[in-house]
């Protein structure tokens, strides 16, 4: 009977042993199962949320791209490393567009006193081009097959601005450059200007016509500045050996002018735009003879590779008086503003039309827009 009792309490031990036993394992399996669904969920979440950014980034990529205009490839033998001080500026940024659409690689130096990086922001992510923000009036110390030196302020209000400024970016800035061009043995070409023949006495301006330049004058700090730059180019030539073009620009414009340039184009377009007086320096008669931006570029690289080392004049022979140019813009505007008079400008040369036969003869260049069909 004792045995009995004594099989029946361990029976009953044992199932409800058991019993637990059950219980605890589903329970076990239970959380278990529960586990694995959220780490699928959280799976699922990092999963979706990582197509998710590369959606982004692809039309992020897609978007940068489409802002690139079309380059060309050109082979390693022909690609050239092209350096572009005031590449950020006005004729700088068009003269990159152009080589980059050439297929060679550009770095551009700018310290943006006039220069803005909008200029050049569709170029900023592309492979072939490098943005510096660098003073030309420091050493530069990089490995270029080419450099096109256009840094310098080149408005009157702006060179005028600080003279002092201008004359340091004219001399140190072009003596720095012509410096790295005999380090790396590259080819400098200069941006010159009309200016170096002052108020000039002979017409139209020969490249061998010396000048008439007021040393002392508010305009001297870029004329002189300009003239002793040219100076320091064939002092590099003759004892280094540096390879160097020199192009006497003449007035220029076109897109991505500087609203504020102060200069009469842009002067003259804003004002007739905003129906206020057009404002004449002087009484009008001074002449100018204005060339569009494309044709300015076109002629920078024909000359730069071109054989001719001496100055060479790129500009449009188009010759018109300020009084007829402020009527031509009252004209294409149609505005009401009225042309006035303000006071003439202190060494304000008279007279300026380029002789450009050198740079036909020589790489065959010549303008091709004409005024009306540019403004
Ligand atoms: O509002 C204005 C601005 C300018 N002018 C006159 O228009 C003429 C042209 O003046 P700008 O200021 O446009 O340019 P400048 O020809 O004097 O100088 C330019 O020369 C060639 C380049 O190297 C430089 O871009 C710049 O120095 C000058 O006779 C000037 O007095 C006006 O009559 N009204």
């Amino acid at each position: 009977m004792r045995n009995y009792y004594w099989s029946l309490r361990n029976l009953v031990l044992f199932g409800g042993l058991a019993l637990v036993a059950i219980v605890t394992c589903r329970e076990i399996a239970s959380i278990a199962r529960e586990n694995t669904k959220n780490v699928d969920g959280i799976l699922m979440t990092g999963r979706d949320e990582v197509s998710e950014l590369k959606k982004r980034l692809q039309a992020l990529e897609k978007k940068a791209k489409i802002q690139h205009p079309a380059v060309k490839f050109l082979p390693e033998g022909k690609r050239k490393r092209i350096l572009v001080t005031g590449g950020a500026g006005f004729v700088g940024s068009h003269l990159v567009d152009k080589l980059m659409i050439q297929g060679h690689e550009l770095i551009v130096v700018d310290n943006f006193f006039t220069g803005r990086k909008r200029n050049v922001e569709h170029w900023l992510t592309h492979e072939n081009f490098e943005l510096i923000h660098h003073d030309v009036v420091e050493p530069l110390y990089i490995e270029v097959d080419q450099i096109y030196h256009l840094a310098c302020p080149a408005s009157p209000p702006h060179y005028m601005f600080n003279p002092i400024k201008t004359i340091k970016t004219s001399s140190i800035g072009t003596l720095n450059m012509l410096g790295l061009a005999k380090r790396v043995d590259a080819r400098l070409l200069l941006a010159s200007t009309s200016e170096i023949y002052g108020d000039p006495e002979e017409h139209p301006q020969n490249e061998n016509y010396w000048g008439h330049v007021n040393p002392i004058g508010p305009r001297a700090c870029y004329d002189e500045g300009k003239r002793v730059a040219e100076t320091m180019c064939y002092a590099y030539k003759k004892q280094e050996g540096v390879d160097v073009r020199v192009a006497r620009i003449f007035n220029t414009y076109g897109p991505r002018m500087h609203m504020e340039d102060g200069r009469v184009v842009s002067n003259f377009i804003l004002q007739a735009l905003q129906n206020l007086d057009i404002t004449i320096y002087g009484g009008g008669k001074q002449t100018r003879s204005f060339q569009y931006v494309d044709d300015l570029v076109d002629g920078l690289i024909g000359l730069m590779n071109s054989e001719i080392t001496s100055p060479v004049n790129i500009g449009n022979p188009d010759e018109h008086t300020i009084e007829e140019f402020a009527t031509i813009i009252k004209d294409m505007v149609g505005t009401n503003s009225k042309i006035v008079h303000h006071p003439a400008t202190e060494d304000d040369p008279q007279r300026r039309k380029p002789d450009i036969e050198k740079a036909f003869k020589g790489f065959g260049w010549k303008p091709v827009m004409p005024l009306k069909e540019g403004m």
